[in-house]
């Protein structure tokens, strides 16, 4: 966990709160965090649980890998460390658009339990919901997926500590959701989750 190194900081409650925005919004804030191998189908998942919120007039938010190490860790790599400062960061601004209200949907391959439970921990302290989405896939099956070309080249060697082949990926033990994508359609993926959303109570104020 990184250290505050800031002292004499103190925090400035507003007036406008969590209950005030939810009930503007008609829905609950979240964090719905996806974990897997490269070609897991993360994103895919979350694309389309986007447009699924979307057609209920629920409003979600993505932060996928690829996108935020463009921008706000652009000055990370995949290092052990730098895959754990990325996902503390990724965790601390999930944790503010779930208290804005908004359904924040992370792709992320987050490859260790250590760092994703401290992302829990966080939405725990902060009592916001938390939903930790396994999207699981053989490697086999990511393999011939390969949507980016990056196992091809992961096993050529031009690609070090690729995850799944030289970097490794610890599964979640006791996930809130596990999908099995090697034999499920993307539409009972979503199914799932917006079941589980529901049945949280995160769909309504
Ligand atoms: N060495 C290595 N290992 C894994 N992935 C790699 C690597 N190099 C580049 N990429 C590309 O970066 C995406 C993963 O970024 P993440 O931020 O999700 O990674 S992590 O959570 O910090 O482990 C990953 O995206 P996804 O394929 O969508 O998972 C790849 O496109
Ligand atoms: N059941 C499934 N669920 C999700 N993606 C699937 C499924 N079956 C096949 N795919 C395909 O697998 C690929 C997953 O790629 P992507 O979503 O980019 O994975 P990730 O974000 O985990 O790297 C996509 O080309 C997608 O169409």
């Amino acid at each position: 966990m990184a250290e505050q190194k800031a002292t004499n900081v103190h925090w400035h409650e507003g007036e406008v709160n969590r209950e005030d925005r939810a009930h503007l919004l008609g829905q609950k804030g979240a964090t719905i965090w996806f974990t897997g191998l490269s070609g897991s189908g993360k994103s895919t998942v979350a694309v389309a649980l986007e447009q699924a919120l979307l057609r209920e007039g629920k409003l979600a938010y993505r932060l996928d890998g690829d996108n935020v190490r463009m921008g706000l860790n652009k000055n990370l790599g995949f290092s052990a460390e730098d895959r754990t400062e990325n996902i503390r960061r990724i965790g601390e601004a999930s944790k503010l658009f779930a208290d804005a209200g908004i359904l924040c949907l992370n792709s992320f391959i987050s490859p260790y339990i250590a760092d994703r439970d401290i992302v829990r921990h966080l939405h725990d302290e902060g009592n916001l919901a938390f939903i930790e989405v396994f999207v699981d896939v053989s490697l086999d099956e990511a393999e011939k997926r390969d949507p980016k070309g990056l196992y091809k080249k992961a096993r050529a060697g031009e690609i070090k500590n690729f995850t799944g082949i030289d970097d490794p990926y610890e599964a979640p033990v006791n996930p809130e959701i596990h999908l099995h994508t090697d034999n499920m359609t993307l539409d009972e993926e979503v199914d799932i989750i917006m079941a589980a959303l529901r049945q949280r109570g995160l769909l309504s104020a």
